[in-house]
């Protein structure tokens, strides 16, 4: 996951390959307070990992269910029947998916309880299922503002007696999460006779609901409905576990492989894993949606694949009620249409995460498209050009579909980089999207930015390089490592460190199985880390760079790091050789006496002993040999900015290069807060 403050995706090329993606947010959460109410226990595999589940897991430890949980799975022992702990305060995040049908099941429960969330959460309107429990007989108060979130269920001496005999009405028009909490929480009292609801104002988002019935009906309750207006839970209802039950992958989630794929997949496209055509989700329609606008998509009971077909793609205008998050993602494919796309029927974007109608548009717009918006439309217009668009600062407003749909812009005809703010709020239902993002797309190694830090020894390349690659979520190469190692390596084959030995070492270089993991080196399965971080280490490394065919054998290595989103590369020649066309090249340098001293007082802080004198004339022998030998030489590439640390701090370093770094990128500001 991106943990940073904002990501930069650069220009993004052609999409192929295959990718299994997270269990569905929706379902993941229904089947967890499924198996929380049920008798017995249930096995829950490919659990989606994410906020909205782990709040909902963290409410149900809290409420007295048994919760084991092991990676994707976790044994829920329902509470079949017992009440569960109160008092309890539960802090549900931003979860929709666990307030609303929380607030239903307690309440019928019986016990004392207040639910709440972060702040959106307590913007996010309720009152219609607050209503609809309050109309059956339930104390519930809102401990905030009238309608919304915080709320206390006070029931302390049970639940009331209810009124069961009419028809419970519930407005369906605003959130389909009502009628999803109270068809999940009604069967507990469904005992001795049937309970109907009745949907006020036409129900929206009905493939919502049809998960919610799928999913009772694996669970041992047989929901009717009419017309989807009556919902009929029968009589002697009673949760009972299916033992093991699998999360499908989340189908909005898909959307935007099937869009990656339908903009820019190149045969065989791009092959979605863990969801497929017979989905019991509502967003498996947005396959239509696609291929409406061109999308060549084939698939079987769980997989997908998506090639791209008519190009540009064909501007629609559809009714998107049945698609409502999906549907974020054709609002950005709209930006590769032939023309203007109108999506209409999508009012409850406006009470999601954010008010998604005015999110969409405002960032769309920050891309150069002419974009419209109604109380529950929205019509976007692509740039006409390729020079018509901007490399936009995408705001995403702690709402991850904004964030992953956005994504999808990177791949822009006019090859400009996108920046996505606060790329972590995907963590919502998929936290390593960009990663999975990247896997299947291809991009010419040219257009993935590079940053390179040269200089002589212990001027604070590596830390600088290291914190620079962390807030830009980059990778990173350590390129003196690799000298290290081999240096090392030919040691330990008995070869002398000079030219008579240059052609082995070189052959040897070709068969080392080298990996950095977190801020270890791995070499052939043995941990190195320390025996190549020494003094000796470090001058031995010095010895073998000089040997032109070593350093070509290790060229193409240090080529392979140069991956999505972007790197940042330390040492002697990253500038001049390895990444001549890298756009920022710094030569980082302080004086000889300064660098000694932070040597110095590194190696005193790691336990070693160290002598000064010693230290400055080896650092300076190991700068002569480096800035001296024929191939490679340490010097500062012509277009390299200097940057002398003598007097700065290596925070102040790092913030001097990520200032050059902002100055050289073509972003708008985002005017968002
Ligand atoms: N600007 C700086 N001011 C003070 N100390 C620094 C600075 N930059 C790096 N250091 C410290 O100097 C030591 C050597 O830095 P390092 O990053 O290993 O250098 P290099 O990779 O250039 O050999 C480290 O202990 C680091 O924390
Ligand atoms: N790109 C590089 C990186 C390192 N080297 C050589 C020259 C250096 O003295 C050694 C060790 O480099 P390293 O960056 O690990 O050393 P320091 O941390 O700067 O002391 O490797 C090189 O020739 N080219």
């Amino acid at each position: 996951m991106f943990a940073i403050p904002f990501l930069d995706l650069p220009s993004l090329g052609s999409a192929v390959g295959s990718v299994r993606l997270p269990g569905s947010k929706s379902i993941s959460n229904r089947v967890l307070l499924l198996a929380a109410l049920s008798q017995g226990t249930t096995l829950v595999q490919d659990l989606l990992a994410s906020d909205d589940t782990r709040v909902m897991l963290d409410a149900l430890r809290q409420l007295g269910c048994g919760v084991e949980e092991d990676g994707t799975q976790a044994r829920i022992v329902g509470l079949g029947g017992c009440l569960p702990q109160s008092p309890a305060r539960l802090f549900l995040g931003n979860a929709g998916t666990a307030m609303r049908p929380l607030t239903a099941a307690l309440a019928l429960l019986g016990g004392e309880y207040e639910l709440g969330g972060i702040a959106r959460m307590h913007e996010r309107p309720i009152g219609d299922l607050v209503d609809a429990l309050r109309q059956l007989g339930c104390h519930i108060d809102y401990l905030g503002q009238d309608g919304y979130p915080p709320l206390r269920i006070a029931q302390a001496d049970g639940v009331p007696a209810l009124s069961l005999a009419g028809p419970i009405r519930v407005r369906g028009d605003v959130s389909s999460q009502f009628l999803t909490a109270l068809l999940m929480a009604l069967p507990l009292v469904a005992t001795a006779q049937e309970v109907v609801i009745e949907v006020v104002g036409e129900l929206i988002s009905k493939p919502y609901i049809h998960i919610t019935l799928e999913l009772l009906a694996r669970f041992g309750i047989a929901v009717r409905h009419e017309h989807w207006q009556r919902f009929i839970i029968p009589a002697g209802s009673r949760y009972q576990s299916p033992g093991t039950i699998h999360v499908e992958a989340d189908a909005s989630s898909a959307s935007y492989f099937i869009a990656a794929g339908a903009i820019a997949g190149v045969a065989p496209g791009v092959k979605v894993l863990g969801v497929g055509l017979d989905s019991i989700q509502g967003d498996i329609r947005f396959v239509e949606a696609a291929r409406l606008m061109g999308a060549q998509i084939s698939g079987g009971p769980n997989w997908l694949q998506i090639e791209r077909g008519s190009w540009p793609l064909k501007a629609i205008d559809l009714d998107c009620n049945h698609i409502p998050d999906a549907a974020m993602t054709l609002a950005v494919m709209a930006l590769y249409a032939d023309g203007t796309t109108t999506l209409r029927n999508i009012a409850s974007w406006r009470v999601k995460e954010t008010d998604r109608i005015a999110a969409m548009a405002t960032e769309l717009r920050k891309l150069g498209a002419t974009v419209e918006e109604g109380m529950d439309f929205i019509r976007v217009t692509p740039p006409s050009a390729p020079a018509d668009w901007r490399a936009a600062t995408i705001h995403t407003y702690d709402d991850h579909r904004v964030a992953m749909c956005f994504s999808l812009a990177a791949f822009n005809p006019a090859g400009l980089p996108v920046r996505i703010e606060d790329p972590k709020c995907v963590a919502k239902t998929f936290p390593d999207y960009f990663e999975a993002l990247f896997s299947v797309v291809q991009t010419a190694p040219h257009t993935i930015p590079v940053i390179c830090l040269d200089g002589p020894t212990a001027s604070g390349k590596g830390t600088v390089a290291a914190a620079l690659a962390q807030t830009l979520g980059y990778a990173f190469l350590d390129s003196g490592a690799l000298y290290r190692i081999t240096a090392l390596a030919a040691i330990r084959a008995g070869l002398a460190l000079e030219a008579s030995a240059e052609a082995e070492i070189a052959a040897l270089v070709r068969h080392l199985d080298i990996r950095f993991e977190a801020e270890q080196v791995w070499l052939n399965g043995e941990n190195i880390t320390t025996a190549i971080r020494t003094e000796e280490a470090g001058m031995n490394a010095s010895r073998v760079s000089g040997l032109p065919a070593v350093r070509t054998a290790l060229v193409a290595l240090q080529h392979s790091f140069r991956c999505l989103p972007g790197l940042v590369a330390d040492g002697r020649d990253m500038g001049t050789i390895i990444f001549p066309q890298a756009p920022l090249k710094i030569f980082l340098t302080a004086s000889a006496e300064a660098r000694a001293q932070r040597r110095y007082q590194q190696l005193i802080a790691k336990g070693d002993s160290a002598n000064m004198s010693a230290l400055l004339a080896d650092l300076q022998e190991r700068d002569a040999r480096d800035m001296s030998r024929s191939v490679a030489p340490l010097r500062p590439a012509q277009d390299a900015l200097l940057l002398d640390s003598t007097h700065c701090t290596a925070h102040e370093a790092v913030q001097q290069v990520l200032a050059w770094w902002q100055q050289r990128q073509p972003f708008v500001p985002s005017t968002q807060g």
